[in-house]
């Protein structure tokens, strides 16, 4: 069994004060596929040790925003700063630096089914940390899995694990560098209710312990309210709407009351 997961607050943190520091600009951008145009002026700011969930209903746009953010896509118009770098101006070497500092889960967890679950997690270590943290593998390792409450799986393999686990190793993956910000795509999707509620659980022990700021992509409305300090409406390509959980659910807009329903 495992062990039981640190308790985390079920609330939004108090709102950022005016001023905090700010990890990462969504700047007025907009993408177009042919004449499909997907993000139309979208813009956010996410602050340090903040949670921002994007919720849009499927083909909205969430994708193509996180793929802008991490270089894999450029925006038409508009730009994205991550720590204070303008993404579409870094050269490899530059933006290698800087996806160090920013942990991406993806929805299909990205594990590597050949490897066992230290050699998963040791594989950022030796990509970014190399040189800095020799002879400190296994402790890294422990911790890691610790902090996801899965330390006996270490020489398990990935299809060994459930779907939860699964979820649970690839955010230990993410954490072994510990970075500044924290993508989540979709963290909850294909998940029973309990498991997503626990995964929700985690996301807030994370930030709570590393202080990290995330940007969460999902339509869960449960992991909405549970991860949430702060929520983006994508809709019709823009920031169609903007607030706490509680401030979106007393909206009498249309568009955003369905997400509610
Ligand atoms: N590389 C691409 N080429 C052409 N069109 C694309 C490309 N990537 C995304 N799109 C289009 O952009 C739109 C938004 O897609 P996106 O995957 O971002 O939606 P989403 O909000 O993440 O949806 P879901 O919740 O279903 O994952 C869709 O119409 C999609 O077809």
């Amino acid at each position: 069994m495992s062990p039981a997961l640190p308790p985390a607050p079920a609330a939004a943190l108090p709102a950022p004060a005016p001023g905090a520091e700010v990890v990462l600009t969504v700047d007025n951008i907009s993408k177009s596929f042919g004449d499909n145009h997907v993000l139309k002026d979208f813009s956010l700011t996410l602050h340090r040790g903040e949670n921002v969930v994007v919720l849009g209903k499927s083909g909205s746009g969430k994708s193509v925003l996180i793929k802008c953010i991490i270089g894999l896509l450029t925006p038409d118009a508009g730009t994205i700063a991550v720590l204070g770098q303008p993404v579409a101006t870094l050269g490899h070497a530059a933006l290698d630096q800087l996806r160090a500092k920013v942990g991406f889960l993806f929805q299909s967890n990205a594990l590597y089914d050949s490897m066992t679950v230290r050699e998963n997690l040791l594989f950022p270590l030796r990509r970014h940390w190399l040189a800095d943290h020799k002879g400190q593998e296994d402790k890294l390792v422990h911790e890691a899995l610790d902090d996801v409450g899965l330390p006996q799986t270490i020489d398990q393999l990935p299809a060994e694990l459930s779907g939860g686990q699964r979820k649970r190793i690839a955010l230990a993956r993410t954490l072994i560098v510990p970075p500044e910000i924290i993508l989540y795509d979709e963290p909850t999707t294909g998940l029973d209710p309990v498991t997503a509620r626990e995964i929700d659980q985690l996301i807030r022990h994370v930030q709570q312990k590393y202080h990290a700021s995330a940007l969460i992509i999902s339509h869960d409305m449960n992991c909405v309210r549970l991860t949430s300090d702060r929520v983006i409406l994508l809709a019709e390509g823009r920031s169609y709407a903007e607030g706490t959980y509680a401030e979106l659910l007393a909206s009498t807009d249309p568009i955003v009351h369905a997400f509610f329903e």
